[in-house]
């Protein structure tokens, strides 16, 4: 199964030409900042363009615009109710699911609007998987959890092969290997994680929006998720919520700062968000002088 397979819903792939300079990640990094960071310029896939949400009267997001990268690291920092999460839900739609919520502006997946009348939210979230902070495998074996979203969209393809594949790209089949008919349930916390991202990855999206997918696991759990996340770069443009400054500055190629008020304050190459930030209030933020 390839990625070109769901290409048509949206227009082509890579039409968007990367206009900002700032998506040239330069050498010279230091051993503690943004390790999977590349000199590799990368095509835009997804643009938010003057995005404003409310909640009936209370506005969450307050003209948001950036652009994102294809395969490479994005995460989302700040303080607790600035609007990341709803920012993430804006990328597949998960909003429309919240009667209160109402999305004004742009959102762009390669060039096409998905807020367009055309665009159907379910063929989107083929395209934009998602992992949740809680692991939430279904009570169901490891097998069926990771083919549930081909089932529910009708996805053809040799389940057995699509199986392995994403349970080696979860970094999970070593582990459950042999007994994949054993429920979902039965794993840890992290295993269970890693069983989402593979249920998340299986319809083969092309981005993977992460909301804080490690907060609920242990160190070595969160370690092994983290070495994941970078792996899953190379195929996957990932968009990760995270209130862990160390892991942000450890495993995203960008870091957009968004702050009280819905307001996205600074969003640059993760070095130069945590070294060397423009705006006072992302070094104080960053620093941990508030928030
Ligand atoms: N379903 C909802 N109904 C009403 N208001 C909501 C809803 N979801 C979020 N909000 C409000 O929108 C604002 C932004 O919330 P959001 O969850 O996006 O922030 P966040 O930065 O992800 O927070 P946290 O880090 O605590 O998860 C907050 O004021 C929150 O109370």
């Amino acid at each position: 199964m390839s990625q070109e397979d769901t290409e048509t819903d949206f227009g082509s792939r890579g039409e968007d030409d990367p206009t900002n300079d700032d998506m040239l990640v330069e050498t010279d990094i230091s051993d503690s900042v943004g390790s999977s960071q590349s000199t590799t310029r990368r095509d835009t896939i997804v643009r938010a363009e003057d995005i404003n949400v409310w909640y009936d009267n209370d506005q969450a997001l307050n003209d948001i615009t950036m652009e994102i990268p294809e395969n490479s690291v994005t995460a989302m920092v700040g303080p607790s109710g600035c609007g990341k999460s709803t920012f993430l839900r804006c990328i597949n739609r998960m909003n429309d699911l919240i009667d209160s919520a109402r999305v004004e502006g742009t959102l762009s997946l390669r060039g096409k609007n998905v807020y367009d009348a055309d665009v159907d939210p379910v063929a989107l979230r083929r395209r934009v998987g998602m992992v949740f902070q809680k692991p939430n495998p279904f009570p169901k074996s490891i097998y069926d959890n990771v083919v549930y979203g081909l089932e529910i969209q009708d996805k053809g393809g040799d389940y057995d092969q699509i199986v392995e594949e994403s349970l080696k790209r979860a970094a999970l089949w070593d582990e459950v290997n042999g007994r994949l008919d054993e429920s979902g349930l039965e794993l840890s916390g992290g295993q269970q994680q890693r069983l989402c991202i593979a249920r998340a990855i299986a319809p083969d999206p092309e981005v993977l929006l992460m909301d804080e997918p490690a907060s609920a696991l242990d160190p070595v759990a969160t370690s092994q998720i983290e070495d994941l996340i970078e792996e899953l770069a190379e195929d996957y443009t990932v968009i990760i919520v995270t209130h862990n400054m160390q892991q942000a500055a450890r495993i995203s190629d960008q870091t957009a700062v968004f702050l009280t008020g819905g307001e996205l304050v600074e969003f640059d190459d993760t070095q130069k968000i945590f070294e060397n930030p423009e705006s006072q209030r992302v070094e104080d933020y960053i620093t941990g002088k508030f928030g």
